[in-house]
């Protein structure tokens, strides 16, 4: 207790920053942490600083850097006026080829780490065409405890609480209200900014989450990357006129919108997938188009949001799966059987598995639309659904493609896909430490083969991955 008061809140002087690590964070190693790992935020690799720690725990500790002797020559000039503050784009201040450089060692340190299996070379990372505005779908947080800035505090200037925007990072009561944000093309900007100018004059209630009260929720923009499509949700505790003349407003000022909704929410929390959906104007979806499919997306549906990459990602994927038409396939994780209808082509037959049941319903529609008959779709937890019964029922899978949240896959699935022994399982995650700690236990019957980590989201630390497993 003694030793942790006494390193809490501790300076440690002229620290050199060694490496990019976990969540965004930096890693250093200063003598005075006796072997720890010390994380340290706002900082990028190579820069020499001046540490105040935060927080310890007997492996490690947590800092921020309080003073900087020299900037790493990794920097660039972050360009949005938000950084910093804005949890959204963390690697903004490091260069593109640099935050490239980090994704790929982050899946190398993983995979060598954690999984301790022979590994191929791991291909070159599939850097994403775009770098600022590629994401398909932002949701933006009415607040009316808008956060300031230190600079902003000290003008002693009265400033409008209100805010619409992202979260501080940790905080769930604090938001900036954003001018610019440079992930979604335009519209969003100006479709947010002109709601917001419109709420403040119109004096519409702005949501506190501490009292949960207001009338203003959230605003959810999605734009299809390979249509004209474009769909705006308002999120708020009630349809009166306010809300009306307010969706009205935004369907004068924005034409182009194809899809203007409401969702009346006077729960606790934002989820909106067990409310019902009120289309306002327009239709109730959206349509991206892949390979010439058309996937339907509705407001609650699951969408990957960087639409172009996207479409490589699962390139990858079906180029792993090495399909030749002969084969069962069963599509783990499936969401809205995105990646199930775009290898049915190329398959005997695809089995699609998912818990959210929307989600099902969307890979169902989305078959039809496109004229695909060989896919089934199911819902339920994994580790129920994949069952003897299950297998049983269905033809056995020659390939099994996976793609787990963040958690990886539960022990019993990865059991159960030993117990089964498909030939081939393509293995896509967004957490390189949990698919190392899965592939890990696949060892037991399957070898990798090829490794491909695909950037989905630039400016900041998350990188995706795909691997190929065989039987031994
Ligand atoms: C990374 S997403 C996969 C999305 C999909 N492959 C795509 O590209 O659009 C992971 C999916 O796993 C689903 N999921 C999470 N836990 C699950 C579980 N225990 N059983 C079944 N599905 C689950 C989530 O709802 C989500 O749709």
């Amino acid at each position: 207790m003694g030793r942790r008061r006494k390193n809490k809140n501790r300076i440690v002087e002229n620290v050199v920053i060694l490496d990019a690590g976990a969540e965004g964070k930096c890693i250093a190693r200063p003598e005075e942490a006796d072997g720890r790992v010390v994380f340290v935020t706002g900082v990028v690799p190579k820069d020499v600083v001046d540490l105040r720690v935060t927080k310890q725990r007997k492996s490690y500790w947590e800092a921020t850097a309080i003073k900087f002797h020299s900037y790493s020559d990794e920097r660039v000039d972050p360009f949005c006026e938000h950084f910093g503050i804005c949890g959204g784009c963390k690697w903004q201040h490091l260069s593109y080829e640099r935050q490239l450089f980090y994704k790929q060692k982050q899946v190398k340190d993983n995979l060598e780490r954690l999984a301790k299996v022979e590994l191929p070379e791991i291909t070159p990372i599939l850097a994403s065409e775009h770098t600022t505005f590629y994401r398909n779908k932002l949701e933006f947080t009415f607040s009316s405890r808008r956060w300031l800035t230190s600079e902003q505090i000290a003008t002693g200037q009265d400033f409008d609480n209100r805010a619409l925007g992202f979260h501080i990072p940790g905080r769930y009561d604090k938001l900036v209200d954003l001018n610019e944000c440079f992930l979604q093309a335009e519209p969003s900007n100006s479709i947010r900014l002109a709601v917001n100018k419109y709420a403040r004059e119109h004096d519409l209630e702005f949501y506190n989450v501490m009292a949960c009260e207001g009338l203003l929720r959230n605003l959810m923009i999605r734009n299809s990357q390979t249509t004209d499509d474009l769909m705006v949700m308002l999120q708020t505790t009630a349809f009166n006129e306010d809300i009306e003349k307010l969706m009205q407003f935004i369907k004068d000022s924005f034409p182009q919108i194809t899809s203007l909704q409401y969702v009346v929410n006077t729960k606790r929390n934002d989820t909106f997938q067990d409310l019902d959906i009120v289309c306002f104007d327009g239709k109730d979806y959206i349509t991206e188009t892949m390979e010439g499919l058309e996937f339907r997306i509705q407001a609650k549906s699951f969408y990957q949001t960087n639409s172009i990459q996207a479409y490589n990602l699962y390139k990858i994927t079906r180029d792993f799966a090495q399909l030749t038409g002969e084969e069962v396939v069963y599509d783990l994780y499936t969401g809205t059987g995105t990646i199930a209808n775009f290898v049915a082509k190329q398959a005997k037959q695809v089995i699609g598995v998912e818990y959210v049941e929307p989600a099902i319903e969307d890979a169902k529609i989305n078959s039809k639309l496109n004229g695909i008959d060989n896919t089934l779709f199911y819902a339920g937890d994994m580790k129920d659904v994949l069952n003897e019964e299950f297998l049983n029922k269905h033809a056995r899978p020659d390939v099994i493609l996976t793609d787990p949240p963040r958690a990886g896959m539960h022990p019993d699935v990865i059991n159960m896909l030993l117990r089964i022994g498909a030939k081939r399982i393509v293995y896509v995650s967004c957490n390189p430490a949990t698919q190392a700690r899965d592939l890990q236990l696949l060892d037991e019957k399957y070898a990798v083969k090829a490794i491909q980590p695909v950037d989905m989201f630039p400016q900041t630390h998350h990188v995706e991955n795909v691997v190929l497993l065989e039987l031994k």
